[in-house]
């Protein structure tokens, strides 16, 4: 669905942001791009969906360049970026005005994603709310149906209620033949949402990984003190949270906050083990 190799890419010769880049994404997943601040989640995300252009490397979607923005292309991707700007239509005109663009528009999954989101069917957009702006976005973002959405960080400006139905209808929109994109820097927003974590650090993804998997390879925990065989440690107010190695028990729950802050802190122990069998690209560590 995605593929990028080698990719580098700069606003500015002298500051390159990404360096040697690679990443795949496939159908059937729910990625999360996670980030610090500045790292250049927007910005890869731009260069998936062709709104910047790599300075060299490949960066491919449904096998074509993205940066072609081939009209087979934008016809099977919807990019729902952070900044939204709504015209002063209604809902109902917004729709009929753009959903041609999408030939596998549903409108009746839009009827019942604005329903949940109670998001006024009838009204004017710039009426709205920026939350209920954003709500509309997602709910038509999910009803266009296309095989590749991508997301920048949808879940700001919503309020709880409105996260916790956003995870229930992203869960309902993947299907296998959908690759959903969400990046986030609210770590804990994407819990329970996503299935693979990808983390992008240093100009380059530094993990791209299945959650289950790493549920069978760590555990976390909160421990009295940190010991020697800890692959990260952090303190906390109750006491150490680590990382361990999963030595054969069950898989839990992946700490998604301790692991981001583990890899794009100084955890050389956890890089070394999650680097162990895996294949040559990615995920790279
Ligand atoms: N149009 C632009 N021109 C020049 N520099 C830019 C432009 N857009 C972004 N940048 C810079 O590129 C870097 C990455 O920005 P980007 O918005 O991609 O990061 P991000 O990971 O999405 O950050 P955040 O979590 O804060 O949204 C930042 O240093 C930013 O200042």
């Amino acid at each position: 669905m995605v593929r990028i190799r080698n990719l580098h890419f700069g606003y500015s010769r002298k500051r390159p942001l990404f360096q040697n880049l690679d990443l795949t994404l496939e159908r059937g997943h729910i990625y999360g791009l996670l980030g610090k601040n500045g790292a250049g989640k927007s910005t890869l995300l731009k260069n998936i969906v062709g709104l910047a252009f790599p300075d060299g490397g490949v960066c491919e979607v449904l096998g074509q360049p993205a940066a072609k923005r081939l009209p087979a292309v934008l016809a099977d991707l919807f990019f729902l970026p952070e900044e939204i700007y709504v015209p002063a239509v209604t809902a109902a005109k917004f729709v009929e005005q753009t959903a041609g663009f999408y030939p596998k528009f549903d409108h009746d999954a839009l009827a019942h994603y604005l329903s949940e989101f109670e998001v006024p069917a009838q009204a004017v957009l710039t009426a709205l709310s920026f939350g209920q702006q954003k709500k509309f976005m997602i709910g038509f973002a999910l009803a266009a149906n296309t095989s590749l959405l991508v997301m920048d960080e949808p879940t700001n400006g919503l309020d709880i209620p409105s996260k916790a139905q956003f995870r229930k209808l992203m869960a309902t929109a993947l299907t296998e033949e959908r690759c959903l994109i969400i990046s986030t820097h609210q770590v804990r927003d994407l819990e329970s949402l996503i299935d693979t974590v990808v983390v992008l650090h240093g100009q380059r993804i530094v993990l791209n990984a299945d959650l289950g998997e790493l549920a069978e390879r760590l555990t976390f925990a909160t421990v009295p003190e940190a010991g020697p065989a800890d692959l990260y440690a952090e303190e906390s107010v109750r006491g150490a949270q680590v990382i361990r190695a999963n030595r054969g028990g069950l898989g839990g729950r992946v700490d998604l906050e301790l692991l981001f802050n583990a890899l794009v802190g100084q955890a050389p122990a956890l890089t070394a083990y999650l680097s162990q069998n895996q294949p040559a690209h990615e995920p790279v560590l």
